[in-house]
């Protein structure tokens, strides 16, 4: 049940979307009658969103996102619609079931040169989608920008032309669409941004692609859902005691730069952890005092009080970062508790921490995930890109990467599960597994955010998540509780929502 809830959120690659297509017309689906429901989602999608648009545009490319476009114009001619269509290549030249869907269409068509948006209520974005293989130039992209700067509304076939649909990339130029209709599954380029912006409104057309094919397939990136992770999150039993519930640790830095460690500890408090104990420098620990109720307060000073305190073997999840100061109490902090078996979030300083040696945090997560037996990261990273670039610079600077493959790229390295925050948040997994996440708001760019991510994180550690579905499920709660906020969020109204955010869980499916 829950493998198949996680299933309907997969993002497939061009390769593993080519595989489904493929096991379904061996099965005895022609890929004429996917392009012929293809085209009624959108024509559907077109009639329901665009009721009053009489004029149609429907531009056709090379392919069969251009056979889609045919299709989808003769559905509106005959829905009483005034189409004309505009094509890239005479239709002659396109070949298969985009051929085919040509032959059928019998309405006017004319040279893409002739296409004027002004004259039109709507256009239909039939020129790239899965097959887009170079950046748009010359002709097409300046078409394309012609079509952004007018007003029309424009629906995208698959993918807005331009958008890559492995990175969501703007290759050369891209359509700026309103709504785009896609078929099966979404993939990564509708979620990553630039993609994500230039879509509008996905909608994700069942077209009877089989979706038993994902068995075989076994895709192993998916759109942040709670199907992903919600068999594998602790929730507080009516049974259950506060020990049950973990001790997350949260570091607290100097006197002057205590706020950041309480904004994680308090979210990790209301994230569920049982209990929460903040360590504090001497320097710190009356400011903390003054501020903490149910957060409770430890000294300490050093790395040998630290080292009495990881004693305690019930303290099972850590945040180091916050407000912490960057440098060599850092590191040795991270290290201790790595290598005293405490799963640790590192966050902002406790990332910079180690620019000038990421291998040595590499080799202490990597040594900790060893002696788990379990082979869970004990380490989680949340790296906004500024500091993803400190600890893995290769990576950000390396040509043609996706933000998906950086954090995929970057887990697998650091023997870590890997948060790479933006409006885009990827989560990735060593082993492979990604998610991209979609929840939040812009105003979740606000200072303090990230404390209480890594708290909520830590709260999940601390219940015993597993380290990936700990983060995926953090991640999304952190944006719910912004959407449910609103405007006007700053970073300390954000544990307050959380409540809200858990009844909503209880209260819907995936
Ligand atoms: N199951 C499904 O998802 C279905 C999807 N359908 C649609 O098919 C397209 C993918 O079709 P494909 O022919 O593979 O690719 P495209 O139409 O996107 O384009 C390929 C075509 O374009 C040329 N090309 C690529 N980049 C450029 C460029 N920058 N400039 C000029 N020309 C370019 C390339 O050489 C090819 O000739 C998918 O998106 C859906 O819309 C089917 O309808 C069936 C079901
Ligand atoms: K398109």
């Amino acid at each position: 049940m829950a493998q198949n809830q996680a299933m309907d959120a997969a993002l497939l690659t061009l390769a593993e979307m080519g595989e489904a297509d493929r096991l379904t017309i061996a099965a005895g689906t022609p890929g004429i009658v996917l392009m012929e429901r293809a085209a009624e989602a959108i024509a559907e999608t077109v009639l329901a969103r665009y009721p009053g648009a009489e004029r149609v545009a429907c531009l056709a490319g090379p392919g069969n996102n251009g056979g889609d476009a045919y299709a989808a114009a003769a559905i509106l001619l005959r829905a009483g619609r005034e189409v004309r269509l505009f094509h890239l290549v005479p239709p002659e030249k396109l070949q298969g079931d985009a051929a085919n869907a040509a032959a059928a269409y019998d309405g006017p068509a004319e040279p893409l040169a002739a296409f004027d948006a002004q004259s039109f209520d709507l256009v239909i974005d039939g020129l790239f989608g899965a097959g887009l293989a170079r950046p748009l130039e010359g002709e097409v992209a300046e078409l394309v920008e012609r079509l952004n700067a007018a007003a029309t509304p424009v629906v995208a076939i698959d993918l807005p032309s331009g958008i890559s649909g492995a990175s969501g990339a703007v290759l050369g130029t891209a359509v700026e669409a309103e709504a785009t209709v896609t078929f099966f599954r979404r993939k990564p380029g509708h979620l990553l941004e630039p993609g994500r912006s230039h879509c509008g409104a996905v909608a994700v057309s069942d077209i009877g692609v089989l979706s038993t094919a994902l068995e075989t397939i076994a895709p192993k990136c998916f759109e942040n859902r709670p199907a992903l992770w919600r068999h594998r999150l602790a929730v507080p039993s009516d049974a259950g005691h506060k020990y049950d519930r973990g001790h997350a640790v949260v570091f607290s830095g100097p006197a002057s730069r205590t706020g950041a460690a309480r904004l994680a500890a308090t979210a990790a408090l209301r994230a569920g952890a049982g209990l929460v104990t903040m360590f504090s420098p001497a320097g710190a620990v009356l400011v903390n005092a003054a501020h903490l109720t149910a957060v409770m307060l430890k000294r300490c000073e050093d790395t040998d009080e630290l080292a009495s305190h990881l004693g305690d073997t019930r303290l099972n999840a850590f945040v180091l970062g916050p407000g912490f100061g960057a440098g060599e109490t850092a590191r040795a902090y991270a290290e201790a508790v790595l290598a005293a078996g405490g799963r640790l979030v590192l966050d902002a300083d406790g990332i910079s921490s180690f620019k000038d040696d990421p291998e040595a945090l590499f080799a202490a997560a990597r040594a900790a995930s060893e002696a788990r037996g379990d082979s869970e990261p004990a380490l989680v990273l949340t790296p906004h890109s500024g500091e993803f670039k400190r600890l893995f610079p290769d990576i950000a600077s390396a040509e043609g990467l996706s933000k998906l493959d950086q954090a995929r790229l970057a887990a697998e390295r650091a023997c870590a599960v890997v948060v790479l925050k933006g409006r885009d948040t990827v989560i990735a997994a060593p082993d492979g597994r990604a998610a991209i996440n979609a929840t939040g708001t812009p105003w979740l760019a606000t200072a303090g955010s990230g404390d209480v991510l890594s708290g909520i994180v830590a709260a999940q550690l601390a219940q015993g998540t597993p380290s990936f579905e700990a983060a995926a499920a953090a991640v999304w709660m952190h944006g719910k509780a912004a959407e449910a906020f609103g405007a006007g969020l700053i970073a300390e109204d954000l544990p307050g929502m959380l409540p809200k955010v858990f009844a909503g869980l209880e209260a819907t499916g995936p």
